[in-house]
């Protein structure tokens, strides 16, 4: 029996629906216009022709119309050898799975290199990042390993260290980074506690750099101005790196580890006084190494961070691990660090009420703040995600205490702490340390919150302990947003290589976070955290991109 053809879905839709279809597509419009504007197409004139009185109007017509023709074979012409030639070159790639010979067999290798990299950073970020970390550790003849001042002891990852020493004749050296951000006697107090097993230096990266938009091409990158009053503890690191560089007797590879967001590329952006690494607010900005020649004889290699291993307690993941917010969930991330402050300190610092429970916390926070979600009741989540990325970035200012007496780490003896300060001129090292302490200012303690540090972190050194988490179902909108950064990242790598002024190792990165004012953008990282959800629930069924073609 023949089956009835179904109806055909009709195609009517409310009068309010249409309307909007209508206006996304005059925005559409304008924004197409807008943005050839600015790339510099101006709207084509519009051709007057010929006026009737004109002499020979005919004859001049029919040369118009020739032109046009002849014009028109010429590209038909070229789009056909176009495409004979992409065609030649997928049936010799096919045939004997070797390059053409017009094909550059370095631009090729290169090509298959970053798809492969990419891909394996799709798949699995966390061991990409550990090839990575390896690589820079393997290439150094000096290692700095970065500290945020506010938990020193809980950015020292034994695990790397280990690995590290393993290494033969290469040093390490602490860099004390987001001083500014702790109490002098505290910040005193652990410089002379670090500086009893390694060399200690106390930096202050210059966060200087407001700009409010994303900035994906190195080339932009660098033309924003860098001020340098900000950045403390540059003459003492680059002495000390100077230092190095007679010791070795030959031109020296300095890398730069350490966890998320403890300041790495903002510390070689100082000492380059260049905007040449990606600095931001969101952790695991830095997704590859990336050679930065400081001068001829010294060059510096900044890294992804370091892993951060699941056994850690609740309260270091969620300041290390940039996964944290996603896995812990930001109310949890954030009550796992606040348990770990000063409750007194805290109510005072932010002026909210006493409270009995982190979301009693988070509520006050919210209310202070104004974020506010549907309906007008406090968004305990997005309060949650403000004290999570103020604790990991650079706006609060916390510290803990050294422990009460020094001891050797196990991983150290007192051999390999010799042999790491040999030949340095430790007591210029401590007066360029005093004098930093003294330049910086620092917040005091009475409106300081103390923090209780677990102790060092333990990290993952090695690929195989690496359990990647199942990548999760990604909404349309992350796709999309995820392709247009790496047509965009390909487009910066396009044109680092026409310059000829991109180090050997590109630099990957995620997005391009501008430091701005840090309060100021953490609470508009809350807000349109909250936005971004509270669009999502309005969103209603139209989807404009499925519409329009
Ligand atoms: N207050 C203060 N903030 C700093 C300092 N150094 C860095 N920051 C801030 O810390 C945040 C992280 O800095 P980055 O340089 O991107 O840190 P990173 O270690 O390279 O981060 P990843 O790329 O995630 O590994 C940024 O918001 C910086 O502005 C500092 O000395 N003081």
């Amino acid at each position: 029996m023949k089956r009835p053809k179904l109806k055909k879905a009709s195609k009517r839709m409310t009068c309010h629906k249409r309307y909007k279809i209508q206006k996304k597509v005059r925005e559409h419009h304008r924004k197409l216009r807008k943005e050839a504007k600015k790339r510099g197409h101006k709207k084509p004139r519009k051709d007057p022709g010929v006026p009737n009185s004109a002499p020979f109007k005919e004859a001049l017509l029919r040369e118009a119309e020739l032109r046009k023709q002849q014009l028109e074979e010429l590209k038909q012409q070229q789009k056909l050898d176009r495409q004979k030639e992409q065609e030649k070159k997928r049936k010799f790639e096919a045939s004997f799975g070797a390059e053409p010979s017009d094909v550059d067999p370095v631009k090729e290798e290169f090509v298959q290199h970053k798809a492969k990299k990419a891909k394996l950073a799709k798949q699995h970020p966390k061991k990409l990042y550990c090839q990575e970390l390896k690589k820079v550790i393997e290439a150094s003849d000096v290692v700095l390993e970065v500290l945020d001042a506010r938990d020193p002891l809980g950015c020292r990852c034994p695990q790397v260290e280990s690995a590290l020493l393993q290494g033969g004749q290469k040093r390490l050296v602490l860099v004390l980074n987001k001083s500014d951000l702790v109490p002098r006697e505290n910040l005193e107090n652990w410089v002379n506690y670090l500086k009893k097993e390694l060399p200690t230096v106390v930096f202050r990266a210059s966060t200087n750099v407001k700009c409010k938009r994303k900035i994906t091409k190195v080339k932009e990158r660098r033309n924003i101005p860098f001020k340098t009053e900000t950045c403390i503890g540059k003459e003492g690191l680059w002495k000390l790196l100077k230092d190095f560089q007679e010791i070795y007797g030959k031109a020296i590879q300095v890398g730069v580890i350490g966890f998320p967001n403890v300041g790495k590329s903002s510390l070689i952006n100082c000492l380059k006084q260049e905007q040449i690494c990606n600095v931001g607010v969101s952790m695991g900005l830095t997704r590859s190494m990336q050679v930065v020649p400081l001068d001829k004889q010294i060059t510096i290699i900044d890294s992804p961070s370091l892993i951060v291993s699941p056994v850690n307690s609740p309260a270091t993941l969620a300041l290390r691990s940039p996964a944290s917010i996603e896995e812990l969930r930001p109310v949890e991330a954030a009550s796992a660090i606040l348990s770990q402050a000063d409750t007194r300190q805290v109510v005072l610092k932010f002026t909210v009420p006493d409270f009995k429970s982190p979301s009693e916390f988070f509520a006050s926070l919210a209310q202070r703040r104004g974020l506010h979600q549907k309906g007008g009741s406090p968004n305990v989540e997005g309060a949650a995600k403000l004290l999570w990325s103020q604790c990991t970035s650079g706006s609060l200012g916390f510290y803990c205490h050294p422990p009460p007496s020094w001891t050797l780490s196990p991983h150290f003896n007192e051999n390999i702490v010799t042999d790491m300060k040999l030949g340095l001129n430790l007591e210029e090292l401590e007066k360029n340390n005093a004098h930093s302490i003294q330049a910086i200012r620092s917040p005091p303690l009475a409106s300081s919150i103390l923090f209780q540090s677990s102790g060092m972190t333990n990290g993952i050194t090695e690929e195989k302990d690496i359990v990647e988490e199942l990548p999760k179902q990604k909404t349309r909108k992350q796709e999309e947003r995820e392709d247009l950064e790496a047509i965009n990242s390909d487009q910066e790598s396009v044109d680092e290589e026409a310059d000829g002024s991109g180090s050997n190792m590109s630099p990957v990165k995620e997005t391009l976070t501008d430091e701005q004012s840090a309060s100021n953008i953490d609470e508009q990282s809350a807000q349109s955290h909250v936005l971004d959800r509270k669009s999502e629930e309005k969103e209603d069924a139209y989807d404009f991109s499925t519409d329009y073609v």
